[in-house]
Order: structure tokens, then C-alpha cells, then sequence
């Protein structure tokens, strides 16, 4: 193997030994000799000797481990190197490796329905044939964004370029809550994320994300989504971000998960947004549903379920540490109620806790909140409700545009949750309606819409086409955003 990897790295240095004498003559004589000596030299080396006899997954290995420089001049050694070097494969392997890219199906999903920004392209009637080699080349121009998840109870941070957020903090105990448009608080929010990242805010592009909030098809819920923008954009231009980009929490979920239509099921912090979305636009004509009840609830609930049942402890971290490491989504709770479901989790500094039946009967609360003294209809009920009236609301384009079910919040990570959802629904809606849906778990576990913004970021068309710069918003304040 390391003979075969000396072969080829010569090649790639022969290679560089050419491309410099051959520009060096350029400056000095005539482009037809230039020409001609280039053309000479690659015929006497137009054969790739010992290494056409190797079978290709094993070339396909040495080209992997050269990296995606060596590979690029490779490629012009000879033809049969140029058509292994180009092979898509290889450079999927690299953007994953060199770009911290998730997969070569997101890239896709990304450069082929993303890139022309927003409103995105209604239909895209044929996929056409990318070259991951030049779509490598172009995302490495791309300079990296910060991304701001600002979750209403947890703010996720960090570079798109790399492979997960950075940095975490708890929105709403440090910040109080950023939904409501108040300046001097958005901006102490943002400058206090900038500082924990180290960075100063005038060198990159970032992408914010909030939470779905105002979601009323009212005059009065549009003003107020104004004012929380302008707020938004007016506290980052002033601390002199070149440019900007804000799209809602729940239209993120849904590209982490490569769509840009369907509904996501966003349960949040206190509150859980069932929001329609067709073409990147939420629908709120269609209706966003919004149950009062989140995390939050769960948590207080199993709190007060462990208190009855004689488990002490000391905070309530260690409450929410075993509401996710040990409950679960039971499938069916009436029979689940009958099985020994006992099971154990040693908490940091407060020793072992073993739950019995609180583990199904917390997320329970999801789907009956009056469990937890909540009015409210079930996550179940709710869904179904808006799928009937993205049926019945007859939008143009793919009848079923609505059947993707996207879940997206920590919450939502519980096991068996899709499941349950799904087989609710079954239960829920007409076989005309039902057929087809499918209920999707969060792609990237609780930082999905933080992952969706990296799909963005690491566009090889952004900034371009999705950011507002100072100069824009300062001369048309009101115009229309993603939002
Ligand atoms: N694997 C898990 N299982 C269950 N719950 C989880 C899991 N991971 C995180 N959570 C819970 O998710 C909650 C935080 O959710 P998330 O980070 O989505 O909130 P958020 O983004 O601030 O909410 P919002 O959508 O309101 O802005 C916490 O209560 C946490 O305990």
C-alpha cells in the first residue's frame, strides 16, 4: 500500500513540477509552444503504469487518504485519472472529512433546492448532474457563518463550518425572553453569544434562528413579527454584522431533514408549534397549531412525580437528566401500564435513581395534558387538525405536500415518539388522508434547526442569496424577510 500511495503521491508532484515549469515558460514565450510543450509532456506521461492493475474501491482508498488537493491535481495527470479523481464518491468522502459536511444527501438536497436563496424554486422538474469535485472547490470560497439558534429556552451556538454547535446557554434563565422585540435585550443577548464564541461580530455573515412565535394570520400577530425582525436585524447591524440571515426555527427543521415542505412538530420550550410549510413558507393562512405545553411541563411533572413517590433530590438538573435519559414514549399506554418498566440512571453527584412507570407516563403528557392539569387538545389531536386543513386547503402543486411530518425540539428526541404519533394519526384521520404521511424523528437530535442553518451557510451561492446587508435593511427597513 505505501509503495502504491509513493506512486501516486509522484504523480501528484510530477504534476506540480509541470503546471509550475509550464507556467513559468508562459510568461516567456508564445502560448503555441507553451501548447505544444504542456501537450508533450502529458502524453509521455499519459499512462497510469502500475496503478491501472489495481482495482478500483482500492485506488479509490489511496485517493482518499492523499486528500482533496492531491486529488485535484491528480485529475490532470491523465484521462483514467481524471475520471476516478472526478468520481463523486471521492469528493462526498471529502466534503465529509475536509468540510464536516453530514452527507453527500444533504449537499445535494442543499445546492440543488437551496441555492438560488429565497422563495425557492416552486418545482424542480429534473435533478440535474452535480459535480461534488466543483461543488467542493466553490464551498471552500465560501467564508463560515455563525449561526445563532435562539431558542426560547436554549441558545445553541457556533461556526457552520464545523461539525456541531459550540456552545450552549440557557435562553431564558439568562435573557428572559427573546421573543419579545426589546432592543437592549436582543442586544445584550447577541453581544454576550459573540463574546463566548471570541469572535468580533463585523468579520462573518450569521444566521439566526428563532422560535415560530405570532403565528396568527392576523394584522396585529404581522405587526408584531415586524417588530421583533426589525429588532432582530437592527440590534446586529448595529453591532456592524456585514450581513444577515433569520429564518424561523421550524422551516430550519425541515431542510435538516432535506424537505422544504411538510408540517414540523415543533415541541419547544413551553409551548409546541405544529406549523405547515409549503415551498420554505409557513402557511399561516393554513393555520399553525399551538399547544400550551413543552419541556418545561415534562418536567415539572416527573418532578412532582418523583416527589410523590418519595425520590429525593437536589436539583432540578438531575430531574431533567433522567426525564432524558430514562422515559420513553410508550406505543401503547394502556398496555404498557401492565409490564415491569423499571429502570436505573446514576445522576452526577446524587447517586442512582430508579423510575418505574413515570418513564412512559411523563412524555404521556404530550398526548393527554390533563395528566399534567393541562386544557389543552393532545400533540395527536393537534397534528390531525392540521393535517385536515392542509387537505382541505387545496394550495397548488403536490397534493401531498403536507404527508412529511417533521418533529424537531430535545423533547421530541424521546424515544418511540414518531411511532406514537404515527399510529395516533392512523387512528386519527381517513385512510385518504392518512396514506402517505410520514412522521420523521428530529434528523439531528435537539440542535436540528441549528443543523438546518448550517445547510445554509455552507451554501456555495451564501451569503448571496440569502442575507440582508446593513446597506439593504437601512434603505428598505420593511421589506419582505424570511421569516
Ligand atoms: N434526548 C432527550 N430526550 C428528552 N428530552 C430532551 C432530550 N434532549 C433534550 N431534551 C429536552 O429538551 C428541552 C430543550 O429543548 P430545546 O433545546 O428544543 O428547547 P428550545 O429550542 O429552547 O425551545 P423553543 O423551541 O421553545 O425555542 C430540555 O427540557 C431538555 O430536557
Amino acid at each position: 500500500m505505501s509503495m502504491l500511495l509513493r506512486k501516486a503521491w509522484d504523480m501528484v508532484l510530477w504534476r506540480s513540477d509541470t503546471s509550475t515549469s509550464a507556467s513559468s515558460s508562459s510568461s516567456s514565450s508564445t502560448t503555441a509552444t507553451t501548447t505544444a510543450t504542456r501537450f508533450s509532456l502529458e502524453v509521455a506521461h499519459s499512462d497510469m503504469g502500475e496503478l491501472e492493475q489495481l482495482p478500483s474501491d482500492i485506488l479509490m482508498q489511496i485517493l482518499k487518504l492523499l486528500g482533496p488537493k492531491a486529488v485535484a491535481k491528480l485529475s490532470v495527470v491523465c484521462k483514467s485519472l481524471r475520471s476516478i479523481a472526478s468520481d463523486n464518491r471521492l469528493w462526498i468522502y471529502f466534503l465529509q472529512t475536509h468540510q464536516a459536511e453530514p452527507s453527500g444527501d444533504s449537499v445535494f438536497f442543499a445546492e440543488t433546492t437551496l441555492s438560488s436563496g429565497y422563495p425557492l424554486p416552486a418545482y424542480v422538474g429534473h435533478w440535474p448532474q452535480l459535480s461534488f469535485k466543483h461543488i467542493y472547490g466553490q464551498r471552500a470560497q465560501v467564508p463560515g457563518s455563525i449561526i445563532i439558534d435562539g431558542g426560547s429556552g436554549y441558545c445553541k451556538f457556533g461556526w457552520s463550518k464545523y461539525e456541531c454547535p459550540s456552545g450552549r446557554s440557557a435562553t431564558f434563565l439568562e435573557f428572559g425572553n427573546i421573543e419579545s422585540p426589546m432592543y437592549t435585550r436582543l442586544r445584550h443577548f447577541f453581544a454576550t453569544i459573540y463574546n463566548r464564541m471570541q469572535v468580533k461580530p463585523n468579520k462573518q455573515p450569521v444566521i439566526v434562528s428563532v422560535p415560530i412565535c405570532h403565528y396568527e394570520d392576523t394584522q396585529s400577530a404581522k405587526a408584531s413579527r415586524q417588530q421583533l425582525k426589525e429588532a432582530i436585524y437592527a440590534s446586529l447591524f448595529d453591532m456592524n454584522v456585514p450581513a444577515v440571515c433569520a429564518v424561523n426555527q421550524a422551516t430550519l427543521a425541515l431542510y435538516a431533514a432535506k424537505r422544504t415542505s411538510g408540517i414540523v412538530v415543533n415541541i419547544g420550550f413551553q409551548v409546541t408549534s405544529i406549523v405547515p410549510i409549503l415551498n420554505g413558507k409557513v402557511m399561516r393562512k393554513v393555520g399553525v397549531e399551538v399547544v400550551g405545553l413543552g419541556a418545561l411541563k415534562l418536567t415539572g411533572f416527573l418532578r412532582e412525580k418523583m416527589q410523590l413517590n418519595n425520590l429525593t433530590f437536589q436539583s432540578l438538573y438531575t430531574v431533567r437528566t433522567l426525564k432524558e435519559k430514562l422515559c420513553y414514549v410508550a406505543l401503547d399506554y394502556e398496555a404498557e401500564l401492565s409490564k415491569d418498566t423499571n429502570a436505573s440512571y446514576e445522576a452526577a453527584g446524587e447517586g442512582w435513581f430508579t423510575l418505574s412507570k413515570e418513564r412512559f407516563q411523563t412524555p404521556e403528557v404530550l398526548f393527554k395534558p390533563h395528566f399534567a392539569g393541562v386544557q389543552a387538545m393532545g400533540l395527536h389531536q393537534a397534528i390531525a387538525l392540521c393535517v385536515e386543513h392542509c387537505h382541505f386547503a387545496d394550495l397548488p402543486g403536490d397534493n401531498d405536500w403536507y404527508k412529511t411530518i417533521v418533529l424537531s425540539g430535545g423533547t421530541a428526541c424521546l424515544p418511540g415518539l414518531a411511532e406514537r404519533v404515527e399510529k395516533e394519526l392512523h387512528t386519527l384521520l381517513p385512510p385518504y388522508m392518512f396514506n402517505g404521511i410520514r412522521v420523521i424523528p428530529p434528523p439531528y437530535g435537539a440542535d436540528t434547526p441549528w443543523f438546518g442553518a448550517k445547510i445554509i451557510g455552507n451554501l456555495s451561492t451564501f451569503p448571496g442569496h440569502w442575507c440582508v446587508t446593513k446597506k439593504q435593511f437601512r434603505q428598505k427597513p420593511r421589506l419582505s424577510l424570511i421569516w
